[in-house]
């Protein structure tokens, strides 16, 4: 085996989480996170004026109160399972640094880069997790790598690992987690709920006239959406249902509810009054429950690691929705967190971007 001349460290990014369950802190948190402009896309002063007079006086309160009921003795799930996968991912790649970092709060990108630099590495991957593109996630993600990576004497080389949306590892990985589920439970319906986003958002990413309010333009991934969120969301739902063959479904991209069917998707987590992507979660849930679904289960695919918008959003408040409207069980679908086949996908997505090796000279 030869020596190589370069070294490569893996970055893993999500988006971040509060230091602990308590106003302070989330405030904190909030506030860097909804500072961000590609999140909160206005201009500058309604911004300031929606973030300092609206959101930041209640909100944290409210969002502690709901972190408080998912918060575990080891910290915040998001950041609990990114540490599991980043261990279980160090378990099984010798030769190349791992370290987790989040885009907001800790630890963060800088500190991430620094701990690669400190092992040595002066190539990087990044991998951000999440498998839809969003400007608000992953162009935040990149744009913060980019930054802070430039702003070192030796600016690392860097790599980032693309959206995978549609990746075979990461459809099988989800698949592989649902299914001991699934044939336990034996639901009547599946629902995949994606996180939401603003409509002017996923408008933006694709191209001019190829998004909403275009009819079916979420009906397959062609050159004109390729990184519209909301379509690379319904390609990922008709890939897992046809995966775990659930049957006649709705990957249409329609808003309408359509009944009787074995799956549909939806998309969670709105914030303020502008027009989300459709249809929405707590909508859809009522109208299954309607329809006289029973059983129902959730993915939540937009999300490769457990967090408060899964355990607390759907596995409890969307439980007790689904359940004050008439359905009898609704059950939250484990996320990907550090089980065995997300560790082979992560791998797998890696490696697909680690630069070609190249040999230590040998010195006579
Ligand atoms: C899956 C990727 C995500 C996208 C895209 C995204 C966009 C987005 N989010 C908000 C507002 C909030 N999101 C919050 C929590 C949250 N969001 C994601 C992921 C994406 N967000 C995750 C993984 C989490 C959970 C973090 C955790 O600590 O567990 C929150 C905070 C919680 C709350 O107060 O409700 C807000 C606010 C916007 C506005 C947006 C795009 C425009
Ligand atoms: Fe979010
Ligand atoms: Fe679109």
């Amino acid at each position: 085996m030869t020596a190589e001349l370069h070294r490569t460290g893996i970055l893993l990014v999500n988006l971040g989480t509060p230091d602990a369950p308590e106003a302070g802190p989330v405030r904190r948190y909030l506030r860097e996170f909804l500072s961000d402009p590609r999140v909160i896309d206005i201009n500058p002063v309604a911004r300031w004026l929606l973030l300092n007079l609206i959101i930041l006086p209640t909100r944290p309160a409210k969002s502690a109160a709901a972190y408080r009921e998912v918060w575990t003795e080891a910290g915040s799930p998001l950041l609990v399972h990114g540490q599991a996968l980043t261990e279980a991912l160090r378990a099984r790649i010798d030769e190349h640094p791992i370290e987790l970092a989040m885009r907001y709060g800790n630890p963060s990108i800088a500190s991430g880069l620094e701990r690669l630099r400190a092992q040595g590495c002066d190539r990087i991957v990044a991998f951000p997790l999440f498998p839809h593109y969003a400007s608000s996630s992953t162009g935040s993600a990149v744009e913060k790598i980019y930054a802070e990576a430039g702003k070192l004497w030796n600016t690392p080389y860097v790599t980032i690992v693309p959206a995978f949306y549609d990746h075979p590892a990461f459809i099988e990985a989800f698949a592989a987690v649902g299914r001991p589920v699934l044939d336990d439970f034996q639901p009547d319906h599946v629902l995949f709920s994606f996180h939401g986003l603003p409509e002017r958002q996923v408008i933006r990413s694709a191209d001019p006239g190829q998004c909403l309010p275009k009819p079916q333009c979420c009906a397959s991934i062609h050159a004109g959406n390729r990184n519209c969120y909301r379509a690379q969301c319904y390609e990922t739902a008709r890939l897992l249902a046809d995966t775990l063959e659930l049957g006649e479904g709705d990957g249409s991209g329609d808003t309408d509810f359509k009944a009787g069917l074995q799956w549909s998707v939806s998309f969670q987590s709105r914030l303020g009054r502008t027009p989300w992507i459709r249809p929405y979660t707590d909508e859809v849930l009522v109208e299954l429950a309607k329809s006289g679904v029973e059983k129902l289960a959730v993915y939540c695919p937009a999300f490769v690691a457990d967090c408060l918008e899964t355990l607390e959003e759907i596995g409890m408040r969307a439980v007790e929705d689904f359940k004050a409207a008439g359905g009898k069980e609704l059950r939250l679908i484990p996320s990907l967190n550090a089980h065995p086949s997300w560790v082979d996908a992560t791998q797998a997505l890696v490696s697909e971007c680690l630069p070609h090796p190249r040999a230590l000279p040998v010195v006579p």
